[in-house]
C-alpha cells in the first residue's frame, strides 16, 4: 500500500480550513492544526490528519463544544485547576500548559490538572512547549477506557499517555509513550492496512487473545474486551508495571483535578477527558547550561554503547522523530491512501477544496 507524500503547507491549510468549516475561529483552528500536523511531521501517523474524523464525529455527539474556551477553576503560586468547560482538547491544553509555564518561570516550577476537557492528540506537543522554553516539560492525559486491568478483559483505564521533553543536544529528549502496550490509533492504523494485531496486544469479550484490529477496536467500543497496559498480558512481562503507571496517570488527571477516571468518560453524553501538565525551570537546580551538558552526554554514551546482535543503533527518545521531521519538510508526509480518501470525502462534504496534490 503506497503512501501518499503530501507538503506540509498543504496539510496545514486542509486542516486549518476543515477546522473552520467545523465552526472554530482563526486562532482555534491553527492551535488545533499546528498540534496535529506535528504528529503527522514526527512520523506519529496515528494522532495527525487521520483524526480528523474522529473529532468531527466528538462534535457530533456533542463531546466538543465548539467556541467553547477554558477558565481557570483553582490557582495558587505553582498549580491550578483549569476547567476544560467542553472546549476543544488541543485549545484547552495549550492554554494550561502556557500557564504551568508561566508560574514556573516565576517559582521554578507550575503544575496544572484539567477537568472537563477532550482528546488533545499527542501528549508530547505541550511537554514540548515548556522543553522550547528551556524547561523540562512533562504531560498525561486519560481517555475514554481502552485497556484492561492485569488479568482483567474489561476496559477500565484509557491507553493513558505520558510525555517528557527534557532540553539536550543535538536534540531534545522526547518521550512520548501510551501506557498501554500500543496506543488505540495503532490499532485503527493496522485496520487500515490489513495487518493482524501481534498477540499480547488486546483480549476479547471472553478475555482471550485477539488479534484481529476491527475486532478489537469494536470490543472497546463495546467496553466488552480491550487492550492489555505496558508488558502485555503477562506479569512475567510486567503487565503490572504498566497497569501501575496508567494509574498514575489516572490519579494526576482524572482524580487530583477532580475530574472523571476513564471508566466514567462519556457518561451524561459528555467526554470528560483529564489531563495534567508540569513545567521545571532547571534553575531551580543550578546552571541550565551544565545540567543540559550532562544529560546530553549520557545520551550520546547510551547511542555509542556496545549493540545486541544484529542491531547497528541505538536510539534515544526524540532521534526518530526529529530525523522525520527534517526530512518530511522536504519529502512531503506519508499519508495512507485511506487516510487520503477519507480526507478527500470529508472536503467533499464539507464542501470545501481539497487542495492537496493526490
Ligand atoms: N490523546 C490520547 O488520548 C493519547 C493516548 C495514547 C497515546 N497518545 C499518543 O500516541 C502517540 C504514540 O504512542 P505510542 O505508545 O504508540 O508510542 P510509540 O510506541 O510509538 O513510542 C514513541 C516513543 O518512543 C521513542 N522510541 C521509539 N523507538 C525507540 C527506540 N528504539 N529507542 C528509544 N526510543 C524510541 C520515540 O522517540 C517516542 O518517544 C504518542 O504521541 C502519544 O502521546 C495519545
Ligand atoms: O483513541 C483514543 O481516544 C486514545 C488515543 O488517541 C489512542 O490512540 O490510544
Amino acid at each position: 500500500m503506497e503512501a501518499v507524500y503530501v507538503k506540509e503547507e498543504q496539510l496545514r491549510s486542509y486542516c486549518e480550513r476543515a477546522f473552520k468549516k467545523y465552526g472554530f475561529n482563526e486562532q482555534d483552528s491553527k492551535t488545533i492544526t499546528d498540534v496535529l500536523v506535528a504528529a503527522d511531521m514526527y512520523g506519529i501517523e496515528t494522532h495527525g490528519s487521520q483524526r480528523l474524523e474522529m473529532y468531527r464525529q466528538h462534535i457530533q455527539k456533542g463531546y466538543i463544544e465548539v467556541g467553547a474556551q477554558p477558565s481557570v477553576a483553582f490557582e495558587t503560586g505553582i498549580s491550578a485547576v483549569v476547567d476544560g468547560n467542553r472546549a476543544m482538547g488541543q485549545v484547552v491544553s495549550k492554554y494550561a500548559m502556557d500557564i504551568a509555564i508561566e508560574k514556573a518561570k516565576k517559582s521554578g516550577i507550575g503544575m496544572v490538572t484539567v477537568r472537563n476537557s477532550n482528546h488533545y492528540g499527542i501528549a508530547g506537543y505541550y511537554s514540548n512547549m515548556a522543553s522550547e522554553q528551556g524547561m523540562i516539560g512533562i504531560s498525561m492525559t486519560n481517555s475514554f477506557p481502552v485497556v484492561v486491568p492485569t488479568f482483567g478483559r474489561k476496559p477500565m483505564m484509557g491507553t493513558n499517555p505520558i510525555a517528557v521533553s527534557i532540553p539536550a543536544k543535538p536534540n531534545t529528549f522526547y518521550f512520548d509513550v501510551a501506557t498501554s502496550v500500543a496506543a488505540l490509533g495503532k490499532v485503527e492504523v493496522r485496520n487500515k492496512k490489513g495487518v493482524d494485531l501481534p498477540v499480547g496486544w488486546g483480549v476479547n469479550e471472553e478475555g482471550k487473545d485477539e488479534v484481529n484490529p476491527q475486532h478489537l477496536f469494536d470490543n472497546v467500543m463495546n467496553r466488552e474486551g480491550g487492550m492489555h497496559p505496558v508488558g502485555g498480558s503477562s506479569q512475567l512481562f510486567g503487565s503490572h508495571k504498566g497497569y501501575g503507571f496508567s494509574l498514575l496517570v489516572e490519579f494526576l488527571t482524572g482524580v487530583l483535578s477532580n475530574g472523571v477516571t476513564s471508566n466514567h468518560t462519556e457518561e451524561d453524553g459528555i467526554m470528560g477527558v483529564c489531563h495534567y501538565f508540569m513545567a521545571i525551570d532547571p534553575k531551580v537546580f543550578g546552571d541550565p547550561e551544565a545540567i543540559t551538558e550532562k544529560w546530553s552526554t549520557y545520551l550520546q554514551e547510551l547511542r555509542d554503547s556496545e549493540k545486541a546482535y544484529g542491531q547497528d543503533r541505538i536510539y534515544t527518545h526524540g532521534e526518530k522523530e526529529a530525523e522525520k521531521e527534517e526530512a518530511y519538510k522536504k519529502s512531503g508526509v506519508p499519508i495512507l491512501p485511506k487516510t487520503i480518501e477519507e480526507m478527500k470525502n470529508l472536503a467533499n462534504q464539507l464542501g470545501m477544496d481539497f487542495g492537496i496534490d493526490a
